[in-house]
């Protein structure tokens, strides 16, 4: 029996109501909690308010120009199906897809009757809402937000320059300005909202009253949209490794040792502005030892520890195989939710790794040294693969791995330290494990950058 995940102690249906003039950073907003969200095992899936009203604009004919340079009218016809198509495909995806989650309803909401008539509603078919405004006064943070949805939003990919991107959103903000009320606890004292001014420089809250709400507040308030990077590493191979074995708290090899210094070079080499890095390891020897040479501040994190394998700890996958048929089996049959007898499963890695998920997002400038499962969760988060997928990507040894992340995506860049190193991958379905990779594959000794695993928003 999997131990409970902050999924299964809310087993309820939530509808976040996004609400913000254009460029406020409402879908990245959005995609965020859609992700982190996914990442917990959460049901949740984001509406977007302007892909219905594109198709409407195409079906009608209306020239979207024309609608934006009209007088703003909150019964409008076109605005009130785009709304009533959203909250559809909301209702229907309660109904049919998704018993309990979470639904982003990511839309402009200008209105305080529109807001109350769609509190209503979702509260008529029991499903809960927390409304979340992203308000902003700073014309830098906006001309900033229209920057990046020119270069990275598909909504925007049509428009040959970035002028004709400021000016189509201009438009928008114009239209929406006359009407749009910003949420006050003195007009919607009764709501449940969360507002976030300038970002998250000021946070407002109000009714916050289930600890999903308040996992998503702590979470946004975490949030900043600055591109950086984040750096990862497996330690340098193993004793335990070069045996084939599973868990331990082994010291490295000799080419592991070998990979400790050359980590030294590769952060001179590639890390910019490395004099501020911060290096981050498990409490295991192997990633403090992979970490020795680097001089830096360092903290150790116990949830940066490998996945337990309890009573399989130190076994290879071949003695598994042999003295635990069924559990072998098990795991490669459902690797994500299979948990060792008196270890740990993939699904609990994730619960145990949000505080450092927290604390990467806050961050910049962090090199992460840890084991193959817990970088197999990490990645999952930011690359935004799916929980049956994550569990079985490769991470190999001796690499130095980039996360650029920016507003709608994240691009990874792997750095081979040219160091022979054993491979630990072991397929579905056979106890051995892949080809030892030695070192000298295209890849070896050079960025490949671009490589992008999975771009994901
Ligand atoms: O989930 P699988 O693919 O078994 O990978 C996890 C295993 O990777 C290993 C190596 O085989 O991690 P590590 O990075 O700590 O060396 C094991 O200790 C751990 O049990």
């Amino acid at each position: 029996m999997p131990f409970a995940t902050i999924a299964d102690s809310n087993p309820i249906k939530l509808c976040v109501v996004i609400v913000g003039l254009p460029a406020r950073g409402k879908s990245f907003i959005s995609q965020k909690i859609v992700r982190y969200l996914s990442w917990l095992s959460i049901p949740t899936k984001s509406f977007n308010c302007s892909t219905n009203l594109e198709q409407i604009l195409k079906e009608s004919g209306t020239n979207a120009d024309d609608l934006f340079r009209s007088n703003y009218a909150s019964d409008g016809e076109i605005l009130n199906k785009t709304r009533d198509i959203t909250l559809e495909q909301i209702l229907d995806w309660f109904g049919n897809v998704a018993a309990c989650g979470v639904a982003i309803y990511d839309g402009i909401n200008a209105t305080k009757v529109e807001r109350d008539r769609l509190n209503k509603t979702l509260q008529n078919h029991g499903i809960n809402t927390v409304f979340l405004e992203a308000y902003c006064d700073d014309e830098s943070i906006i001309e900033t937000n229209i920057t990046d949805i020119d270069s990275t939003s598909p909504e925007y990919s049509k428009f040959e320059s970035l002028q004709d991107t400021i000016n189509s959103v201009s438009n928008k903000i114009q239209f929406y300005s006359k009407a749009y009320q910003t949420l006050t606890t003195e007009d919607e004292g009764d709501l449940s909202f969360i507002k976030l001014i300038n970002f998250s420089s000021q946070i407002i809250l109000n009714h916050i009253d289930s600890y999903l709400k308040s996992r998503i507040v702590y979470y946004i308030m975490n949030l900043h949209v600055k591109n950086r990077y984040i750096w990862l590493s497996r330690h340098g191979e193993s004793q335990y490794n070069l045996e084939g074995k599973i868990g331990g708290d082994a010291s490295l090899s000799e080419r592991g040792v070998k990979y400790s210094y050359k980590l030294v070079e590769l952060v001179n080499k590639y890390i910019p502005n490395h004099d501020k890095l911060e290096v981050w390891t498990s409490t295991l020897k192997r990633t403090q030892q992979t970490a020795k040479f680097l001089p830096y501040p360092q903290k150790q994190w116990k949830a940066l520890d490998e996945l337990d394998a309890g009573s399989c700890d130190g076994l290879t996958y071949e003695e598994i195989a042999e003295k635990y048929p069924d559990d072998f089996k098990a795991r490669d049959d459902n690797k994500f939710e299979y948990r060792y007898p008196g270890g740990e499963s993939y699904r609990d890695v994730i619960t145990r790794l949000e505080p450092i998920i927290m604390a990467l997002e806050n961050q910049e400038n962090v090199l992460v040294i840890t084991h193959q499962a817990v970088l197999r969760c990490i990645y999952a988060y930011f690359m935004n693969v799916h929980q049956e997928e994550s569990p079985w990507m490769s991470i190999p040894l001796h690499t130095l791995i980039r996360l650029e992340i920016k507003a709608y995506g994240t691009q990874v860049t792997r750095i081979k330290a040219d160091i022979p190193a054993v491979s630990t991958y072991k397929e579905r379905g056979t106890s051995k494990l892949g080809e030892s990779s030695n070192g000298t594959n295209i890849m070896s000794g050079s960025v490949i950058s671009g490589i992008t695993d999975k771009v994901v928003i």
